[in-house]
């Protein structure tokens, strides 16, 4: 039988390798707009400025102890035999500052962070002191020399002025919170979150509310890439779900493309006479970047722009659903929140098991990573087929298996991409 071109087209898929298409997509997620949030909102987000110290930290000498400031050349050649006894003229709780300098002879007693009075240069802890009223005056007694300096903390130590201590594009958690806290920048101006449209293609498709009918299935990739839009950093808008008719797919498409920064559907991409998202990829309503992926799953994996926007039309399977998400649209999302390193971390692990299948294609199984003396094993997920969906949840990596004609056997050393809490 002999083809049409729309056949043809259809049938005769160019593969792309994951990186060349990760490659074409890199040059459509540039970091977006900006704005500015409450600091207690930032967690999570990608800051869009260079944050510098308007201030050396700690500002102020601190006291490391709850004791007493003293001068350290007042302690010179004391001992338990010939105690030295200083003047207590004043007490510093922290948060105060005392108007008393300290000259030779004289003590401030002073609580741990408060401010190291003018004059002294040292603090003694006070489990190391002894207290006595002595001619109508609080006297100090010390047994022990100080040293100069002990238990103050120097102006600058952390930090000195005018240093950059965070540049654009770094992630903001617990440490980030608390550096930009102690400087007072309680507006924080961060990467906008990129406004992410869903939907699911698919006339056997029930919402997950709707009781199972003959044929038919609960949508599942919608709400599972919602989730991944979530943890990407972006923003997910879950559309209704559209039945497996081309025109009301093209409508529905062309409408979010317009109203979001990129559009995700799952489903349709194949070769099946209902696969509507890849009769829509190669129709005049945008521009392919490609429909097939050297991969597995996930190998009729689709990408098209139309307008500088970007359409990820994912496998319909569950399996090849979630790893074209995290492949190709989580790196969209983190580059336009600002992250610059938004592909999943890799690291090299040893395979726990065999791995037996064989393929043409880089396959990216599913599993678990675990940490044993000193060693990162990699277990594959027991089935893994991508099809199937409820090991997704077990996975927390992707075993990535070159392609092979043999066995991928246990002990050998093989690239993992981290899944979960993948923030490093
Ligand atoms: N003759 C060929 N058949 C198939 C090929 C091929 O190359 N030649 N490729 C296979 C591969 S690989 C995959 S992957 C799938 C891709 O299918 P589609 O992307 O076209 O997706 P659908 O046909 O719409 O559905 C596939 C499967 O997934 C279920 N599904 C769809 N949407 C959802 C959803 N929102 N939630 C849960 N499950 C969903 C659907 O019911 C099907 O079971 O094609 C192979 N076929
Ligand atoms: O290439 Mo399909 O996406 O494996 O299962
Ligand atoms: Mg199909």
């Amino acid at each position: 039988m002999k083809l049409n071109k729309e056949e043809y087209d259809k049938f005769h898929r160019k593969p792309l390798q994951v990186q060349q298409a990760q490659e074409l997509l890199a040059s459509y997620g540039k970091p977006g707009l900006t704005e500015q949030i409450p600091l207690q909102e930032s967690h999570g987000r990608y800051l869009a400025e260079e944050v510098k110290a308007p201030h050396p930290f700690p500002r102020f000498r601190r006291s490391g102890m709850d004791g007493y400031a003293v001068r350290s050349g007042d302690t010179l050649g004391c001992s338990s035999d010939q105690m030295v006894w200083l003047d207590v003229i004043d007490e510093i709780p922290c948060g105060s500052v005392s108007d008393h300098e300290i000259t030779a002879g004289t003590a401030v007693r002073i609580m741990t962070g408060a401010q190291v009075p003018e004059g002294a240069d040292a603090v003694v802890m006070l489990e190391m002191t002894e207290l006595r009223e002595y001619e109508g005056r609080t006297q100090l007694g010390l047994k022990r020399k100080i040293e100069e300096g002990k238990n103050v903390t120097p102006i600058g130590f952390e930090v000195q002025e005018e240093e950059i201590l965070l540049r654009p594009g770094r992630r903001i958690q617990a440490g980030e919170i608390s550096v930009l806290a102690s400087f007072g920048v309680h507006q924080v101006t961060v990467y906008q979150k990129p406004r992410i449209a869903i939907f699911s293609t698919g006339s056997e498709l029930l919402t997950v509310d709707e009781p199972l009918q003959p044929g038919k299935i609960r949508n599942s990739n919608t709400y599972m890439l919602a989730s991944q839009v979530r943890e990407a950093g972006g923003e997910p808008f879950i559309l209704e779900a559209v039945m497996d008719d081309l025109l009301l797919a093209k409508a529905k498409v062309e409408k979010a493309m317009q109203e979001y920064d990129a559009v995700v559907t799952s489903g349709g991409v194949s070769v099946g006479d209902y696969d509507i998202m890849g009769d829509f990829v190669r129709s005049d309503s945008v521009d392919m970047l490609y429909n097939k992926i050297a991969m597995r799953p996930g190998s009729v994996t689709t990408a098209a722009v139309k307008d500088g926007k970007l359409l990820f039309a994912l496998s319909g399977n569950p399996g090849a659903c979630f790893v074209g998400f995290e492949l190709f649209v989580r790196p969209f999302i983190q580059r336009v929140m600002g992250c610059d390193k938004p592909y999943l971390t890799e690291w090299t692990a040893v395979l726990e098991q065999d791995y037996t299948k064989v393929n043409a294609f880089t396959r990216f199984v599913r599993g678990r990573v675990e940490a044993r003396d000193g060693m990162l094993y990699a277990i594959p997920a027991k089935v893994d087929e991508s099809s199937v969906m409820v090991t997704i949840k077990d996975s927390d990596c992707l075993i990535v298996i070159p392609p092979t004609k043999s066995v991928t056997s246990a002990g050998e050393k093989v690239k993992i991409l981290l899944l979960k809490g993948n923030t490093l």
